[in-house]
């Protein structure tokens, strides 16, 4: 066991950091099914900045809303934390609502959800796409690799998993840009499950055989592939990354946060190294948790999960709230 000296993680009440995430979570709960996603996102942005400034800790947003002239809050670089230049130095990847249109439309799986490590432990990936590729535990390392293509991953993890390639059960975010993987994988013979939104819970998807996902394929946000990745390091699973960029404003972004090489393929612990933690509480329910629920006392409750990558503990935390 890491010593308070050896680790910032353990002078940050890791189980703090749910409140965090249910207050986010709460706070957009409000506007499920409202069809209006900026105030979904807004509410969860406030609430989870105010939550921040309860826990003992100097902390840094190094994923966040976006840059500081295009979010008011929670923005890449702002300091969070109650403890500024004494507590330990954290850094923090995060998405108040990863599900803003699921949220607005009350679909399943929108999420609270943070990641914090270590100072410098966490890729600060710019707000572009990633392609991505997961898979779960239990499988050889390296068995996934991005630079092969679809066909040839879905192989491998059949030969390892000892079913035919027409057994793996796919997830995809549904976008007209993966109509071409989409058309590969179902040539396999693959079961594909189409998601609206959601990807974070879709990569960590591929850990809980309840769901029968084997693997995650695709374009999404590259923030939520740095979160997925540390749920990932947490519970186990194989997962790959490549930034995406359009234009050249978008590679600007990257070799300002000091990403030189372009095309490279990123494992799950080149995108978040060292101990971490992975916080998240339900929205709306889904495969990983279920979301905020109302009940007829005025009382309401939530379900979150919180892990973390030294131990490999996982803990779900149910709790009963009183609504304001
Ligand atoms: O909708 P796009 O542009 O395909 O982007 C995909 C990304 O958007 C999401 O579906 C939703 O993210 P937000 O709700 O945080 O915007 C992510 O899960 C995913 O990574
Ligand atoms: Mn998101």
């Amino acid at each position: 066991m890491n010593s308070p000296a050896d680790n910032p993680l353990d002078r940050v009440l890791v189980l703090e950091m749910v409140r965090v995430t249910e207050a986010a979570a709460v706070a957009a709960s409000r506007l499920i099914g409202r069809g209006d996603e900026k105030a979904a996102d807004a509410a969860a942005v406030e609430a989870m900045r105010k939550a921040f400034d309860t826990l003992y800790m100097d902390g840094t947003v190094v994923i966040g809303e976006g840059e500081r002239d295009e979010a008011p809050m929670l923005f890449i670089g702002e300091k969070v934390g109650g403890a500024q230049g004494k507590g330990p130095k954290i850094d923090i990847a995060l998405d108040p609502l990863e599900g803003t249109t699921i949220t607005a439309k009350a679909g399943p799986n929108a999420l609270a959800v943070l990641a914090a490590a270590e100072e410098g432990c966490l890729l600060n990936a710019p707000d572009v796409y990633m392609d991505k590729l997961a898979v779960g535990p239990g499988y050889p390392e390296g068995i996934i690799d991005l630079a092969k293509s679809p066909t040839e991953n879905v192989k491998a993890v059949a030969a390892a998993k000892g079913v035919e390639p027409g057994d793996i059960i796919v997830c995809v975010l549904d976008r007209p840009r993966h109509s071409d993987l989409i058309a590969e994988l179902r040539d396999l013979g693959c079961g594909v499950v189409l998601i609206g939104d959601g990807d974070v819970a879709g990569v960590i998807a591929v850990t809980d055989e309840d769901t029968t996902i084997d693997m995650y394929m695709g374009q999404g946000g590259a923030p939520e592939g740095v979160l997925a990745a540390a749920a990932l390091r947490c519970v186990g699973g194989q997962f790959n990354g490549r930034l995406v960029f359009r234009n050249d404003d978008e590679k600007a972004r990257a070799a300002k946060w000091g990403i030189d090489d372009l095309d490279r393929i990123y494992t799950r612990d080149e995108l978040v190294k060292g101990d971490c933690i992975f916080a998240a509480t339900g929205v709306t329910s889904g495969s990983l948790l279920e979301g905020v629920k109302y009940l007829r006392d005025g009382r309401m409750t939530t379900e979150s999960v919180v892990m973390r990558a030294s131990s490999g503990t996982v803990r779900w935390i149910k709790g009963e709230h009183r609504a304001k």
